[in-house]
């Protein structure tokens, strides 16, 4: 999806004098030198402002260089770079600093320059492959539970005081990080739950930010188009728990990828398992019940401090979600009675998560059930439809598609979880990007057509292609039943669909609404 280039920045900032930025980061210096100063960071000509430090970046499609000049006539004054950079740069009317690796150093730098921000708050960070969005609204439902004012920062939307941006990265650049940041200072904002993704701690995104409390859900197959193998992924993931990053971790050791975590943290951890079977922990979870649309639960310590909440989304991932969020919560320092009465109050862990098991109509006598879901990878597809089943007493039909030029891996072994889960599989578009959207769908079909021959003599899944992804949805609706639910898996709350560089508007929920509208009429 692509989202508009903007950002939430402080209104005033201290002025930074360049030349001891030089100095502070051992930075060469050419162009003009002065007594220029600096207020604010941005690392893209399309967001500077005046008195900005300009950090021009190489990348993959371009040399942030090649922006220079833009960014200097919008009132940068003065520019960072590397010396591919600097070669780039000629004339320049203000000061231009060369690092040998800029983006290495860009946290620290948009730190110092905007003065620590996140020093000023209280900090939660979540990352795993799946569980991110939804532990940290989680995180955020808490915390404002307990009377605090948050901050969030994921992939639905960046949030300061009443300052709100819908996210173009699930964690933002190290400049626009540290500028919402300063923000969430100047708002009055006192705690912040954030996600952190695997691409931000291998493209040092979130250096300068030493978090009080960072949380691990799960690891299983996705990204490895960035990070090539499981073992790379697992790496980048373990540099949020080392000291640069984090003061103490709670991590979920439900899977073998969470107690390997739990070994290499190289802070204090809290173990938290929220299966009936695994290894010991500092936290489990137990008696699990169903709970109005959700699930009830008790949380306990091996000290016997114990508490039993709810949350309201379905699934037991959503469990050891909630039972994260709130674990993180006491690890950070809160007590759990004051926990316990919060949550007594707002009636459990009650958050809406936009486009997580988001019910977007709850199923009559003669309509079916609708959930639109963000599951886009292997696991997430497998756990969504686990939890529906248990509640679904017709048929349980999946739409859903893999994403274009990302992770191919995991396209077949997508279909085959989706035939394995459900009764009618109908394989579209998700964003297909730059490529051939029919050939994407080639793959997951290839993949769910093996597995339903496979499972043929115990039972039947009807299994079929529709595109667009609109239509499909409009056509799954139409024909399911009373007492069948529909997964809309993939895109959650996404509303733009990139088909070869274009923007479509589409929005799961907004389709799924119409359609079933169209029944009633
Ligand atoms: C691998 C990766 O993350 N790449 C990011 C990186 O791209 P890049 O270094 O190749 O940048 P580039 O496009 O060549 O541009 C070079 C420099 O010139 C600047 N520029 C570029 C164009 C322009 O007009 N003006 C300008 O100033 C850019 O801001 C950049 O600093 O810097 C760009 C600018 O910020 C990002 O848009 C881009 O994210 C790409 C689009 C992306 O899709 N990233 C995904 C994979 C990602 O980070 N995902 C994770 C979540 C994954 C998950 O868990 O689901 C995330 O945290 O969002
Ligand atoms: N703890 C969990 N374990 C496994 N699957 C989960 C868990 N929590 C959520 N999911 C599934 O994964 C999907 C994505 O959830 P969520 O958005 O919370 O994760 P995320 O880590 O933020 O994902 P992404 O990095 O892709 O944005 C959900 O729609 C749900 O199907």
């Amino acid at each position: 999806m692509t989202t508009p280039l903007e950002r939430i920045r402080p209104a005033a900032t201290a002025a930074r004098r360049v030349r001891d930025l030089a100095h502070t980061f051992d930075l060469r210096a050419t162009g003009p030198w002065g007594e220029e100063t600096v207020t604010s960071v941005a690392s893209d000509n399309r967001v500077v402002s005046i008195g900005d430090l300009f950090v021009a970046l190489p990348g993959a499609n371009a040399h942030g260089a090649r922006f220079a000049a833009d960014a200097v006539a919008r009132g940068a004054t003065a520019v960072l770079t590397d010396d591919a950079g600097a070669a780039l740069l000629a004339d320049m009317t203000v000061p231009v600093l060369v690092a040998d690796d800029p983006r290495a150093i860009l946290g620290l730098v948009a730190a110092w320059v905007y003065g620590s921000p996140a020093e000023h708050l209280t900090t939660f960070a979540v990352t795993g492959t799946n569980g991110k969005t939804t532990t940290a609204y989680q995180l955020d439902h808490l915390l404002r539970s307990l009377g605090f004012t948050s901050g969030l920062i994921g992939t639905v939307e960046m949030r300061s005081g009443d300052r709100v941006l819908p996210s173009r990265l699930t964690t933002p650049e190290a400049a626009d990080l540290q500028a919402l940041l300063a923000a969430m200072r100047e708002d009055g904002v006192r705690t912040l739950a954030m996600e952190v993704s695997s691409h931000a701690l291998a493209l040092h995104r979130v250096d300068g930010v030493r978090y009080g409390v960072a949380g691990f859900t799960n690891l299983s197959q996705d990204h490895l188009d960035f990070h090539g193998d499981m073992q790379s992924y697992f790496e980048a993931k373990a540099l949020l728990f080392t000291p640069e990053h984090s003061r103490r971790a709670v991590v979920v050791v439900d899977d073998a990828w969470g107690v390997r975590m739990a070994d290499a943290a190289q802070v204090p951890v809290a173990t938290l398992r929220t299966v009936p079977d695994g290894p010991d922990a500092d936290w489990t979870v137990s008696d699990v019940a169903p709970h109005g649309t959700g699930s009830a639960f008790t949380v306990t310590h091996t000290d016997g401090r114990t508490l039993r909440t709810s949350t309201t989304l379905p699934g037991h991932f959503n469990v050891a979600n909630a039972a994260l969020a709130l674990v993180m919560v006491v690890e950070g320092g809160a007590h759990l009675e004051d926990v316990a009465e919060a949550l007594a109050t707002g009636g459990g862990l009650a958050g809406v998560v936009p486009g997580r098991m988001e019910v977007v109509g709850a199923g009559s006598e003669t309509d079916p059930r609708v959930v639109v879901d963000f599951a886009h990878n292997t696991e997430a597809l497998e756990l969504a439809l686990g939890a529906l089943r248990a509640t679904t007493p017709g048929r349980l039909v999946v739409v859903f598609g893999a994403t274009g030029d990302r992770d191919k891996g995991k396209r077949p072994a997508m279909g085959a979880a989706a035939v394995a889960g459900a009764d009618v599989v109908v394989v579209t578009d998700d964003d297909p990007h730059g490529e051939d959207p029919a050939a994407v769908r080639a793959e997951v079909l290839a993949g769910a057509r093996a597995a339903a021959e496979r499972e043929a003599a115990t039972r039947t899944v009807e299994v079929r292609e529709q595109a667009p992804r609109a239509d499909a949805i409009r056509q799954v609706v139409a024909e399911a039943a009373a007492g069948d639910t529909v997964l809309i898996a993939g895109r959650g709350h996404e509303t733009i669909q990139d088909v070869a560089g274009v923007d479509v508007l589409l929005d799961d929920r907004v389709e799924a609404r119409a359609a079933l509208n169209e029944r009633t009429a």
